[in-house]
């Protein structure tokens, strides 16, 4: 979409092996909360978030937000000891951002310290659909099949952008890219409206417009997509301890997800070459377990960077033509 808006004369074609409901994406609980990328200059990072919420908040204040699954929510990030960083990078990004008081301490026993703030949630599933449909308003092209190789596709496309998810690790043997898998549930408990997030990022429930997101695990380098039972019971049991009234949640569905974790996210050009034959090649995967809190930022870069092939390839068209 941003490189529809950023070069309207383009023709986009989106080629994947997998479309929503069947990606890591739809498994997100697409909270605006992000992780930060150890080896990502923080002010770019802000900026990336920064972007990433001013384009959800306009939605969310839209007639659009109930079918984009986009919604402010309130809530508490809860510490068991005071955390290092008492002022987080984002918090003059998020709303309303402060400690959170004695009387809302009290409700969680077992932890000392607090952080109140509102935020976005996207119901994943709903809003890659509302993306879909968008992109193909634009005419964008979409078709269903596997890339083994990105040179494959230097016949039919002048400019290739790779946004393989974890599945870059295969598609250009990314050696930095590694899954960090993540099992949640999502449940029915409408009563539920407040988020909760425990500040160690293991636990978390997540109220979205249609369902509740109970988390959460990180297990590096599992590449495993089977659910784990004992796992889910340990999930559900971590997250009535932080909202007992949970015990009454009703339809509990697993989802496992790998997000595609890098001490950076990947957002660069790269000419392929062979026999004297260019691709000019845009990089946008790595984004962890911050794909939602980063998407928009992240993607108005990688048009950018698109930009800049389309510049580089017209210009040495018309030295050619000299
Ligand atoms: C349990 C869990 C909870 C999460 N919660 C949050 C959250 O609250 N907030 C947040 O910001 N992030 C969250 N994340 C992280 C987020 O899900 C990811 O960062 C994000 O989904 C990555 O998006 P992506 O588009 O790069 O990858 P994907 O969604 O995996 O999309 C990649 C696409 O590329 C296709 N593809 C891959 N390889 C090929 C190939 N060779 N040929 C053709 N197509 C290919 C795939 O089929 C897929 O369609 C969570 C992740 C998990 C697992
Ligand atoms: O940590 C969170 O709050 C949710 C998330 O991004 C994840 O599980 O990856």
């Amino acid at each position: 979409l941003c490189i529809m808006e950023t070069c309207p004369s383009c023709s986009v074609t989106i080629l994947s092996d997998q479309f929503s409901p069947n990606t890591t994406s739809d498994v997100a609980a697409g909270m605006l909360i992000p992780h930060t990328y150890p080896d990502s200059p923080i002010n770019v990072q802000k900026q990336w978030f920064k972007d990433t919420f001013t384009y959800l908040f306009a939605i969310s204040n839209s007639a659009e937000a109930s079918e984009a699954g986009i919604q402010l929510v309130s809530g508490w990030q809860i510490f068991k000891n005071t955390p290092k960083e008492e002022l987080p990078f984002w918090s003059d990004v998020v709303l309303g951002f402060r400690p959170m008081s004695e009387a809302e301490l009290q409700k969680f026993p077992q932890h000392r310290f607090g952080q109140a703030f509102t935020t976005l949630k996207c119901d994943c599933p709903p809003y890659l659909l509302w993306l879909e449909k968008r992109l193909k308003a634009t005419g964008v092209q979409m078709y269903t099949r596997k890339v083994l190789d990105l040179w494959e596709l230097h016949s039919e496309y002048n400019i290739v952008v790779n946004c393989a998810g974890i599945g870059a690790h295969q598609l250009v043997g990314d050696e930095k890219l590694f899954p960090v898998r993540g099992q949640v549930l999502k449940v029915n408990a409408p009563w539920v409206k407040h988020f909760i997030r425990d500040g160690d990022g293991l636990t978390y429930i997540y109220p979205g417009i249609n369902r509740v997101t109970l988390g959460g695990t990180r297990e590096k380098e599992r590449w495993s997509l089977d659910p784990d039972p004992s796992t889910t019971k340990d999930i559900f049991d971590r997250c009535c301890l932080l909202e007992p009234s949970l015990q009454g949640a009703q339809d509990i569905k697993v989802k496992v997800g790998l997000r595609p974790s890098r001490e950076s996210v990947r957002l660069q050009r790269e000419i392929l070459s062979q026999g004297g034959v260019k691709l000019p090649v845009v990089h946008n995967y790595g984004h962890g377990a911050g794909g939602f809190a980063m998407h928009r930022g992240t993607a108005k870069e990688a048009a950018r960077l698109v930009r800049e092939c389309i510049a580089a390839l017209q210009d040495s068209s018309s030295r050619a033509k000299l």
